[in-house]
């Protein structure tokens, strides 16, 4: 008699294999290769200047691979254009926030929506029809108001707090509808308080818009208590990928850590 327990196997949305970029003698990001389930949340770790970025520019394209392979359900993204990437569906932030300072938070979640091509940019920036218009309008309200910043949607962008600039930051990625979100040190120039609240917060956005989220953190206790599963590199090499506990535990990522104090 045969018992088949069937248990739901989450899909693989990202697989990157040897992904390798050079900056002349410098080998940044050495021959890396993961995979990326549906609806984690996959955390990258590792001491300063051990790739994490530049990996997340590969996956972004904003920086060209020296060579390796990286597919989104299925679909090759290195090389691609970044506007190109979003439009595949993977939108991110950045370590140092890019938001448009002099504009409102509103205006610069509008302007977000329409980077999803670059015919949309053009309209974003010469204006698209009234119906457009206020269904834009309609969307940044309600993002803003996901990430709590509703009440501030008139006020600049260049006033807010770290926390808020974050926050501003995750409403404009959302904004082009993805399906992956790339969090590149969220949690940086945060308060403690603001960091306290940062892990209900990605996990809320995760479901509710069915996201998988990679995420690039220095903040230890928040990376082990977000990360379904934590890949560490060293010297632009993956060195442990597995559970945060395991990684934590694992002598190498011990070793890692120590020699860059
Ligand atoms: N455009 C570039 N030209 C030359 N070297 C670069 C470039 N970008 C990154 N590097 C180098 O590649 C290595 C990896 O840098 P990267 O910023 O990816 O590390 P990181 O892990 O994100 O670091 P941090 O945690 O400090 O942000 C570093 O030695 C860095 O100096």
């Amino acid at each position: 008699m045969t018992a088949t327990l069937t248990r739901a196997v989450p899909k693989t949305v990202l697989e990157a294999r040897n992904m390798t970029r050079r900056f002349g003698g410098l080998i940044a990001v050495n021959d890396v290769s993961f995979d990326v389930r549906e609806g984690e949340i996959f955390g990258l770790i590792g001491p300063n200047g051990a790739g994490k970025t530049t990996l997340f520019n590969l996956m972004t394209g904003l920086t060209p691979p020296s060579s390796g392979t990286l597919t989104y359900e299925g679909r090759p993204v290195l090389g691609l254009a970044p506007h190109k990437v979003a439009a595949l569906g993977m939108s991110r932030t950045f370590q140092n926030i890019r938001l448009f300072k002099a504009l409102s938070a509103l205006e610069n979640v509008k302007i977000a929506q329409h980077t999803r091509t670059h015919a949309g940019l053009w309209r974003g920036i010469f204006g698209a029809n009234r119906a457009e218009e206020a269904q834009v309008e309609r969307r940044a309200w309600e993002l803003l108001d996901l990430v709590g910043l509703s009440d501030r949607a008139g006020e600049e962008a260049g006033n807010f707090s770290y926390g808020d600039q974050r926050r501003l930051e995750i409403a404009r990625a959302l904004a082009t509808e993805p399906r992956v979100l790339l969090l590149d040190e969220p949690a940086a120039g945060m308060n403690t308080s603001e960091k306290g609240g940062l892990t209900a917060f990605i996990r809320e956005v995760r479901d509710r818009f069915d996201l998988t989220v990679m995420v690039i953190e220095h903040h230890v206790p928040l990376v082990m208590n977000l990360c379904d599963r934590v890949a560490v590199l060293n010297f632009g090499q993956l060195i442990a990928m597995g559970d945060p506990a395991s990684v934590q535990r694992d002598p190498k990522v011990i070793e890692a850590y120590l020699g860059g104090e």
